[in-house]
Protein backbone atom coordinates (compact mmCIF):
# COMPACT_ATOMS: atom_id res chain seq x y z
CA UNK A 1 0.00 0.00 0.00
CA UNK A 2 1.31 3.51 -0.91
CA UNK A 3 1.49 5.90 1.80
CA UNK A 4 -0.35 9.33 1.80
CA UNK A 5 2.70 11.17 0.25
CA UNK A 6 3.21 8.70 -2.47
CA UNK A 7 -0.28 9.63 -4.27
CA UNK A 8 -0.48 12.90 -5.03
CA UNK A 9 2.17 14.31 -7.78
CA UNK A 10 5.01 16.32 -6.24
CA UNK A 11 5.70 19.74 -7.39
CA UNK A 12 7.89 20.55 -10.44
CA UNK A 13 10.55 22.21 -10.31
CA UNK A 14 10.66 24.31 -13.92
CA UNK A 15 13.91 25.99 -14.67
CA UNK A 16 14.40 28.81 -17.22
CA UNK A 17 17.55 29.75 -18.15
CA UNK A 18 18.68 31.99 -21.10
CA UNK A 19 21.85 34.20 -21.45
CA UNK A 20 21.30 37.30 -20.19
CA UNK A 21 18.62 39.51 -22.40
CA UNK A 22 17.34 36.61 -24.69
CA UNK A 23 14.20 36.89 -22.65
CA UNK A 24 13.37 34.73 -19.80
CA UNK A 25 12.00 37.13 -17.11
CA UNK A 26 9.39 37.95 -19.71
CA UNK A 27 8.35 34.59 -20.20
CA UNK A 28 8.29 33.52 -16.86
CA UNK A 29 5.78 36.54 -16.10
CA UNK A 30 4.00 35.48 -19.16
CA UNK A 31 3.42 31.80 -17.77
CA UNK A 32 3.10 33.38 -14.11
CA UNK A 33 -0.24 35.39 -15.48
CA UNK A 34 -1.48 32.84 -17.65
CA UNK A 35 -0.82 29.75 -15.17
CA UNK A 36 -2.32 29.87 -11.82
CA UNK A 37 -0.56 26.40 -10.55
CA UNK A 38 2.68 27.23 -10.88
CA UNK A 39 4.87 30.14 -8.67
CA UNK A 40 7.92 32.03 -8.72
CA UNK A 41 10.62 31.34 -6.86
CA UNK A 42 11.89 34.38 -5.47
CA UNK A 43 15.93 34.45 -5.64
CA UNK A 44 18.35 36.58 -3.08
CA UNK A 45 20.59 38.83 -4.67
CA UNK A 46 23.22 40.78 -3.67
CA UNK A 47 22.97 43.02 -6.92
CA UNK A 48 21.36 46.68 -6.63
CA UNK A 49 17.65 46.91 -7.17
CA UNK A 50 16.73 48.03 -10.91
CA UNK A 51 13.87 50.80 -11.68
CA UNK A 52 10.66 49.01 -11.12
CA UNK A 53 11.84 45.95 -9.47
CA UNK A 54 10.29 45.14 -6.16
CA UNK A 55 11.59 43.44 -3.45
CA UNK A 56 10.27 40.40 -2.20
CA UNK A 57 8.34 40.04 -5.66
CA UNK A 58 11.37 40.10 -8.08
CA UNK A 59 14.31 39.15 -5.25
CA UNK A 60 14.80 39.59 -2.27
CA UNK A 61 17.53 42.34 -2.20
CA UNK A 62 20.02 41.38 0.38
CA UNK A 63 23.64 42.94 1.59
CA UNK A 64 26.72 40.90 1.26
CA UNK A 65 26.65 40.19 5.08
CA UNK A 66 23.05 39.30 4.92
CA UNK A 67 23.73 36.94 1.69
CA UNK A 68 26.69 35.44 3.77
CA UNK A 69 24.90 34.69 6.39
CA UNK A 70 22.70 33.00 4.74
CA UNK A 71 25.12 30.92 3.26
CA UNK A 72 26.58 29.95 6.84
CA UNK A 73 23.01 28.99 7.80
CA UNK A 74 22.52 26.26 4.41
CA UNK A 75 19.63 28.61 3.59
CA UNK A 76 20.25 28.15 0.34
CA UNK A 77 19.51 24.92 -2.21
CA UNK A 78 21.67 26.45 -4.55
CA UNK A 79 23.66 29.47 -5.13
CA UNK A 80 26.48 31.14 -7.62
CA UNK A 81 28.29 34.13 -8.39
CA UNK A 82 26.77 36.07 -11.82
CA UNK A 83 27.82 38.86 -13.02
CA UNK A 84 30.14 40.05 -10.03
CA UNK A 85 27.03 39.46 -7.60
CA UNK A 86 25.76 36.41 -6.15
CA UNK A 87 22.40 34.95 -6.43
CA UNK A 88 20.36 32.01 -4.47
CA UNK A 89 17.59 29.93 -4.59
CA UNK A 90 16.33 30.14 -0.70
CA UNK A 91 15.25 26.98 0.55
CA UNK A 92 12.40 28.65 2.70
CA UNK A 93 8.57 27.84 1.50
CA UNK A 94 9.66 25.98 -1.68
CA UNK A 95 11.22 22.28 0.10
CA UNK A 96 7.42 22.26 1.73
CA UNK A 97 5.17 23.63 -1.34
CA UNK A 98 7.27 20.77 -3.38
CA UNK A 99 5.78 17.98 -1.52
CA UNK A 100 2.90 18.96 -1.45
CA UNK A 101 2.38 19.34 -4.88
CA UNK A 102 3.34 22.79 -5.90
CA UNK A 103 5.51 23.64 -8.77
CA UNK A 104 7.88 26.49 -8.90
CA UNK A 105 9.24 28.65 -11.47
CA UNK A 106 13.35 28.69 -11.23
CA UNK A 107 14.44 32.11 -13.72
CA UNK A 108 18.63 30.72 -12.82
CA UNK A 109 21.82 29.98 -14.56
CA UNK A 110 23.36 27.26 -15.71
CA UNK A 111 25.64 27.22 -12.48
CA UNK A 112 22.30 27.06 -10.22
CA UNK A 113 20.45 24.32 -12.70
CA UNK A 114 23.21 22.06 -11.98
CA UNK A 115 23.45 22.28 -8.47
CA UNK A 116 19.52 21.25 -8.23
CA UNK A 117 19.85 18.44 -10.87
CA UNK A 118 22.85 17.26 -8.41
CA UNK A 119 20.23 17.41 -5.58
CA UNK A 120 16.95 16.44 -7.39
CA UNK A 121 17.05 14.21 -10.46
CA UNK A 122 13.44 13.54 -10.71
CA UNK A 123 11.67 16.99 -9.87
CA UNK A 124 13.45 19.13 -12.35
CA UNK A 125 12.64 20.05 -15.84
CA UNK A 126 14.80 22.61 -17.50
CA UNK A 127 14.64 25.03 -20.75
CA UNK A 128 17.13 26.61 -22.44
CA UNK A 129 16.18 29.80 -23.78
CA UNK A 130 18.39 31.07 -26.90
CA UNK A 131 18.29 34.49 -28.45
CA UNK A 132 17.65 34.13 -32.60
CA UNK A 133 20.89 35.73 -32.48
CA UNK A 134 23.72 37.83 -31.08
CA UNK A 135 23.12 40.86 -32.58
CA UNK A 136 19.57 40.74 -31.73
CA UNK A 137 20.70 40.00 -27.81
CA UNK A 138 22.62 42.83 -28.10
CA UNK A 139 19.54 45.07 -29.21
CA UNK A 140 17.72 43.22 -26.85
CA UNK A 141 19.47 44.49 -23.78
CA UNK A 142 20.10 47.91 -24.95
CA UNK A 143 16.61 48.46 -25.39
CA UNK A 144 15.69 47.40 -22.06
CA UNK A 145 17.26 50.52 -20.68
CA UNK A 146 18.35 48.95 -17.24
CA UNK A 147 21.94 48.44 -17.76
CA UNK A 148 24.65 50.62 -17.96
CA UNK A 149 26.75 50.23 -21.61
CA UNK A 150 29.94 48.43 -19.52
CA UNK A 151 27.14 46.23 -17.95
CA UNK A 152 25.97 45.39 -21.00
CA UNK A 153 29.67 44.73 -22.10
CA UNK A 154 29.96 42.13 -19.69
CA UNK A 155 26.90 40.33 -20.36
CA UNK A 156 27.94 39.97 -24.10
CA UNK A 157 31.16 38.78 -23.31
CA UNK A 158 29.19 35.88 -21.01
CA UNK A 159 26.76 34.64 -23.60
CA UNK A 160 29.12 32.71 -25.63
CA UNK A 161 30.20 30.83 -22.04
CA UNK A 162 26.20 30.13 -21.28
CA UNK A 163 24.84 29.21 -24.38
CA UNK A 164 28.18 26.37 -24.24
CA UNK A 165 25.72 25.17 -21.54
CA UNK A 166 22.23 24.33 -23.61
CA UNK A 167 23.21 20.87 -24.16
CA UNK A 168 22.86 20.76 -20.38
CA UNK A 169 19.05 21.27 -20.52
CA UNK A 170 15.90 18.84 -21.64
CA UNK A 171 14.15 21.43 -23.66
CA UNK A 172 15.70 24.46 -25.81
CA UNK A 173 13.29 26.66 -27.40
CA UNK A 174 14.67 30.17 -29.55
CA UNK A 175 13.01 32.90 -28.51
CA UNK A 176 12.01 35.02 -31.75
CA UNK A 177 8.61 35.48 -31.52
CA UNK A 178 8.27 35.77 -27.80
CA UNK A 179 4.26 34.90 -28.18
CA UNK A 180 5.38 31.46 -29.88
CA UNK A 181 7.98 31.36 -27.37
CA UNK A 182 5.84 31.17 -24.42
CA UNK A 183 3.24 28.48 -26.31
CA UNK A 184 6.20 26.37 -26.24
CA UNK A 185 7.26 26.85 -23.04
CA UNK A 186 3.90 26.42 -21.64
CA UNK A 187 3.28 23.16 -23.42
CA UNK A 188 6.61 21.19 -22.22
CA UNK A 189 5.20 22.34 -18.59
CA UNK A 190 1.57 20.71 -19.02
CA UNK A 191 3.37 17.59 -21.17
CA UNK A 192 5.64 17.02 -18.30
CA UNK A 193 2.65 17.64 -15.76
CA UNK A 194 1.48 14.28 -17.50
CA UNK A 195 4.04 12.07 -17.34
CA UNK A 196 3.08 9.11 -16.40
CA UNK A 197 6.04 8.72 -13.64
CA UNK A 198 4.28 11.96 -11.86
CA UNK A 199 0.84 10.84 -12.03
CA UNK A 200 1.19 8.70 -9.05
CA UNK A 201 -2.24 10.02 -7.78
CA UNK A 202 -3.65 8.11 -10.63
CA UNK A 203 -2.79 4.79 -9.09
CA UNK A 204 -5.73 4.09 -6.90
CA UNK A 205 -8.14 5.27 -9.90
CA UNK A 206 -6.47 3.04 -12.52
CA UNK A 207 -6.43 0.02 -9.91
CA UNK A 208 -10.20 0.78 -9.65
CA UNK A 209 -10.77 0.87 -13.42
CA UNK A 210 -8.24 -2.97 -13.39
CA UNK A 211 -10.77 -4.51 -10.62
N1 LIG B 1 10.98 37.77 -28.59
C1 LIG B 1 11.35 39.00 -28.25
N2 LIG B 1 11.44 39.94 -29.23
C2 LIG B 1 11.84 41.20 -28.90
N3 LIG B 1 12.13 41.65 -27.66
C3 LIG B 1 12.06 40.73 -26.65
C4 LIG B 1 11.67 39.38 -26.89
N4 LIG B 1 11.69 38.71 -25.72
C5 LIG B 1 12.07 39.62 -24.78
N5 LIG B 1 12.29 40.82 -25.34
C6 LIG B 1 12.76 42.06 -24.69
O1 LIG B 1 14.17 41.88 -24.47
C7 LIG B 1 14.56 42.49 -23.24
C8 LIG B 1 15.27 41.45 -22.36
O2 LIG B 1 14.31 40.51 -21.92
P1 LIG B 1 14.34 39.89 -20.43
O3 LIG B 1 14.58 40.96 -19.44
O4 LIG B 1 13.11 39.07 -20.32
O5 LIG B 1 15.65 38.98 -20.58
P2 LIG B 1 16.32 37.98 -19.50
O6 LIG B 1 16.79 36.81 -20.27
O7 LIG B 1 15.39 37.73 -18.39
O8 LIG B 1 17.57 38.82 -19.00
P3 LIG B 1 18.32 38.74 -17.56
O9 LIG B 1 18.99 37.42 -17.47
O10 LIG B 1 19.31 39.86 -17.64
O11 LIG B 1 17.31 38.96 -16.47
C9 LIG B 1 13.32 43.08 -22.61
O12 LIG B 1 13.25 44.45 -22.91
C10 LIG B 1 12.18 42.31 -23.30
O13 LIG B 1 11.00 43.08 -23.39
N1 LIG C 1 22.24 30.35 -9.94
C1 LIG C 1 21.33 31.32 -9.84
N2 LIG C 1 21.20 32.22 -10.85
C2 LIG C 1 20.24 33.16 -10.72
C3 LIG C 1 19.40 33.22 -9.60
N3 LIG C 1 18.56 34.28 -9.76
C4 LIG C 1 18.86 34.82 -10.94
N4 LIG C 1 19.87 34.16 -11.54
C5 LIG C 1 20.50 34.42 -12.83
O1 LIG C 1 21.34 35.55 -12.75
C6 LIG C 1 21.45 36.15 -14.06
C7 LIG C 1 21.31 37.63 -13.97
O2 LIG C 1 20.04 38.01 -13.55
P1 LIG C 1 19.62 39.55 -13.54
O3 LIG C 1 18.24 39.58 -12.95
O4 LIG C 1 20.65 40.28 -12.73
O5 LIG C 1 19.64 40.01 -14.98
C8 LIG C 1 20.34 35.49 -14.92
O6 LIG C 1 20.98 34.53 -15.75
C9 LIG C 1 19.49 34.81 -13.91
O7 LIG C 1 18.84 33.66 -14.43
C10 LIG C 1 19.57 32.25 -8.56
O8 LIG C 1 18.87 32.24 -7.53
N5 LIG C 1 20.54 31.34 -8.73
Amino acid sequence: MADQEDLHRRGLMFILSSPSGAGKTTISHMLLTADEEIKLSVSATTRPRREGEIDGIDYHFVSEAQFDEMVEKDDFYEWAHVFNHRYGTPKGYIRSGLKEGQDFLFDIDWQGTQQLYQKDQQDVVSVFILPPSLVELRRRLESRGTDTADVIEGRMDRARGEISHWAEYDYVVINDDVDQCFVKVREILHAERMKRTRQTGLIPFVRELME
